[in-house]
């Protein structure tokens, strides 16, 4: 496999190259070309969309918009709500309420137009079984009027040697890395990635991550569903994170991780801690809690008293307080606050 240091085109991004070794004339920008006519329209929008199963509501008023040419990640616990969300915006599912466009066009009305214009890659591979690889692929790149080289995203994505693996007898890294070649051979002007990265070790994630970044940088528009933050952290332009069918943040990972940081501390110890005497040594006002065990936070205006305070009631408990931060939040702890729990 190349490391994700070595790029899998030195010619720009998502290049493929012609029998001779050439670069092709056309990069997946003779998709963007289409993008950029419809630069105006984002490439998704959900307004209001409402979902449920019997008497339980899946999707909840839901409302999403995907800039052209910009990766949207959506984050959630399980139950969320995310891959009916998503089912449905790739018209696999019927919404019960609410408006759904991609790429200006209705998902379940207009199925066989989009079809051609999207890539989807599935959890748990949506293969045939038997196929081989690269077979599979083939099959996929068959569909499109203009594919990217299977051979070339084989070697990309390090599936050379698996290429004619009967799909069943791969690895579970290599069916998530064939499922997103399957994805994007069709030069999509968008993808849907549904954990891409799940299950798969340190160094096959890092060139995962790159072609999907290769992706936005050839202006295809991406809708990505994580559980990893740090995945959503590198990748997103953009995160929304819901709970229970509905939304509670959106922004950049930065507006996301910046706001409020400067009135927090956070530290961690020991799970269960009796609060109330932390509580009394604080200023009026100040409020501390432990949003998931073993992690707390004070929050309040942070001056150089408030540390002094949280080390001086931890040394009179006698438990040591690790991890004391200011100013710095992660996409985690914004979840975690949110939603009370953690991604799995
Ligand atoms: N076909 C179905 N029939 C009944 N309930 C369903 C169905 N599909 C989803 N649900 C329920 O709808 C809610 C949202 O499920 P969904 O799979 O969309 O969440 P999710 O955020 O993708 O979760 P996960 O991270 O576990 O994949 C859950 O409570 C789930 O049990």
């Amino acid at each position: 496999m190349r490391s994700a240091t070595s790029p899998p085109s030195s010619d720009g991004p998502m290049t493929d190259r012609h029998p001779d070794g050439s670069p092709a004339a056309r990069t997946s920008a003779g998709v963007t070309s289409g993008a950029s006519r419809r630069a105006a329209e984002p490439a998704l929008r959900v307004e209001g969309l409402v979902k449920s199963f019997g008497d339980r509501t899946a999707v909840d008023g839901l409302d999403l918009e995907l800039a052209p040419g910009s990766l949207l990640a959506l984050l959630g616990p399980n139950g969320a709500g995310k891959t009916t969300t998503v089912e449905i915006c790739e018209g696999f599912q019927s919404a019960d309420a609410g408006t759904v466009r991609v790429l200006g066009l209705d998902p379940r009305r207009e199925n066989d137009e989009l079809r051609r214009r999207i890539g989807v890659m599935l959890q748990g591979g949506g293969a045939y079984p038997g196929a081989r690889a690269e077979e599979m692929l083939r099959l996929c790149a068959a569909y499109s009027a203009d594919p990217l080289d299977p051979d070339w995203l084989l070697d990309a994505l390090g599936l050379v040697d698996a290429a004619r693996t009967p799909f069943r007898r791969l690895s579970g890294g290599q069916q998530q890395r064939l499922s997103l070649a399957c994805a994007i051979v069709g030069r999509p002007e968008m993808v849907f990635l549904d954990e891409p990265t799940a299950g798969l070790d340190a160094h096959a994630r890092l060139v995962v991550w790159e072609i999907i970044d290769r992706l936005r940088g050839d202006g295809v528009s991406v809708l990505l569903t994580t559980h990893l933050m740090d995945e959503a952290e590198e990748l997103a332009d953009h995160v929304v994170i819901i709970d229970r069918g509905r939304v509670v943040a959106d922004g950049t990972p930065a507006d996301l991780t910046s706001r409020g940081a400067e009135n927090e501390l956070r530290f961690t110890a020991p799970r269960g801690l009796d609060l109330s005497l932390l509580r009394l040594a604080l200023p009026e006002g100040y409020l501390c809690s432990e949003p998931t065990p073993g992690n707390y936070l004070v929050a309040g205006a942070i001056v150089p008293q408030i540390p002094a305070t949280v080390t001086a009631w931890c040394a009179r408990i006698n438990v040591l307080a690790t991890d004391l931060r200011v100013e710095t939040r992660s996409l985690e702890d914004v979840f975690l606050d949110l939603t009370g729990r953690a991604l799995r």
